[in-house]
């Protein structure tokens, strides 16, 4: 037991908790220390079917609430986050090895920010009316039903949030498998979401790997997947959902480009860097890990940016001073420290890091490889650690044509202070979340998702909507029906 308010146990089904030790046991282990800190257990077969079961059951009544009514209670939800903020940013600092510096400003307060947007939008999912010249037509905007959700393991508050706020708004249900890496928070908003009025079902967690993903995809009772994770793994849920022509939105991974010009503010330039590389010890999805700089100011921007990474204080991530984390695992830590190995064997110029802290738990220092060439494994495939490559180009088509060179689209930047050329190349960048002077905002007011590799779909803002509803059409004959016969 971490502290008093850990979850009970494994699931959290039809409004309470449940286990079922049938289950194969999942350690969580602590990865500042490396300790165990709790075990949870794989849903069985009959979890997932008591969850399902309890999720139709509830979806059918919330349905038929009134958007505002529903909103309501992610409202409600919204504000019980924000005043337990403390004590679920702890509890998602155990569960992922961020610090609590970062936790206290992005996580449950993310997930509260969703809530409460689409918690203010249910009361507005109107149809359309559309005049036909005496007959007319009109349309309704309708819940698909039972929702699945699957996470990663980087941000698992906001994950679970992500994607219950604008199912629930909408009149679904959901059942959500959090990533079997970081089974904790995700459990703590199922119980936030039942005393903050939603019914029995509405919103249940199971804990798994990927066979209980798979199990809830194939189930007939869902209507919906949405999954955060790697493309390999959305390759096999999209296909699975496919089969039964299930609705998908799939948030996957990215090598996203940072474009930065001889013309931008240079101090700017290397903060917007370290936002794309590092915070959350380099474990975000958007992350601009191919640092495009153009060649005359690539000297300047190296030395800036080791000097401000003398800024990092890595340590105990409970201690609000600690602003860099651990490794989410030990076996995350090892495959970061491949790349890192690669990166060397192919001969980037490693400027900084390379190596672990020399302290328990799986800890990576922030590394910085220049020199890195396209095709170097570094710059082509996602590491999904701290590790930052350098490139370097001479002009604005070039640095465009290098960028888009990828089957990944998530996200992609420029800094510059010209702002046609900003325009200009963000127009012309094959991604689906763009930042110009900034890098890895995420306001949930501000559509978020990917093209190509990345993904399908949209989190956040309006365009959710339309991924967890669906139109009905509906035609009205004002007269007499002619039929030929
Ligand atoms: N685009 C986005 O919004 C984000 C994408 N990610 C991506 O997630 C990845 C890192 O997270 P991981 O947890 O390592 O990803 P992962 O793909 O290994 O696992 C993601 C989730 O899918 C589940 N899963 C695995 N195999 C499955 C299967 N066959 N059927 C159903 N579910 C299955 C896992 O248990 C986990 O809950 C990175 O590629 C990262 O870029 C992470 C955060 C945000």
């Amino acid at each position: 037991m971490i502290y008093e308010t850990q979850p009970t146990a494994s699931h959290y089904v039809d409004g309470a908790y449940l286990e079922d030790t049938d289950g194969t046991p999942i350690p969580v282990i602590y990865a500042a220390t490396g300790a165990r800190i709790a075990t949870v257990h794989a849903a069985t077969p009959a979890v997932i079917d008591r969850a399902l079961t309890a999720a139709a059951r509830a979806q059918s009544d919330w349905a038929r609430l009134s958007g505002r009514e529903r909103g309501r209670v992610l409202i409600r939800a919204a504000q019980i986050l924000r005043e337990r903020n403390r004590e679920m940013s702890v509890l998602e600092t155990f569960d992922t090895g961020k610090p609590l510096q970062e936790t206290l400003v992005a996580d449950a307060a993310s997930a509260a920010d969703a809530l409460e947007y689409f918690g203010g939008l249910a009361g507005s999912l109107t149809g359309e009316h559309i005049p036909l010249g005496g007959d007319w037509a009109y349309t309704m905007r309708e819940p698909l039903g039972v929702c699945v959700g699957i996470g990663a393991w980087n941000y698992p508050t906001q994950i679970a949030a992500w994607k219950a706020a604008p199912a629930l708004a909408c009149g679904n249900a959901m059942v959500f498998k959090p990533s079997e890496v970081t089974p904790l928070c995700a459990l703590k908003l199922a119980e936030i979401l039942t005393e903050a009025g939603a019914p029995a079902g509405l919103f249940n967690v199971v804990q798994g790997a990927g066979e209980a993903g798979q199990a809830l995809i194939s189930d007939p009772r869902v209507a919906k997947v949405s999954l955060t994770g790697s493309v390999p793994t959305g390759r096999k849920v999209y296909a699975a959902a496919a089969a039964d022509m299930k609705h998908v939105t799939m948030e996957l991974g990215g090598k996203s480009p940072l474009l930065i010009f001889e013309d931008a503010d240079l101090e700017n330039a290397v903060g917007g860097a370290i936002l794309a590389n590092f915070y959350s010890s380099g474990q975000i999805c958007s992350n601009g890990t191919r640092v495009f700089v153009q060649k005359s100011v690539k000297q300047a921007f190296l030395a800036r940016l080791t000097e401000r990474l003398k800024g990092v204080v890595m340590g105990d991530p409970l201690d609000e001073a600690t602003n860099f984390g651990p490794m989410v695992s030990e076996a995350q830590m090892r495959i970061v420290e491949g790349y890192i190995a690669k990166g060397v064997e192919e001969g980037a110029r490693l400027v900084t890091g390379g190596k672990r802290a020399a302290r328990d738990g799986f800890f990576l220092a922030p590394t910085v490889f220049a020199d890195v060439t396209d095709g170097m494994t570094i710059a082509r495939e996602e590491i999904f650690g701290p590790v930052m490559a350098v490139l370097d180009f001479e002009d604005e088509d070039e640095a465009v044509a290098r960028a888009n060179a990828t089957e990944f689209g998530l996200a992609a930047g420029v800094f510059t202070r010209d702002i046609s050329r900003a325009h200009r190349v963000i127009g012309a960048l094959k991604a689906g979340t763009c930042f110009i002077n900034s890098y890895n905002d995420a306001p949930v007011e501000m559509p978020f998702g990917g093209v190509g590799m990345s993904g399908v779909g949209r989190e956040n803002a309006k365009a959710a909507i339309e991924h967890y509803s669906q139109l009905k059409s509906v035609y009205v004959r004002m007269g007499d029906v002619e039929a030929p016969y």
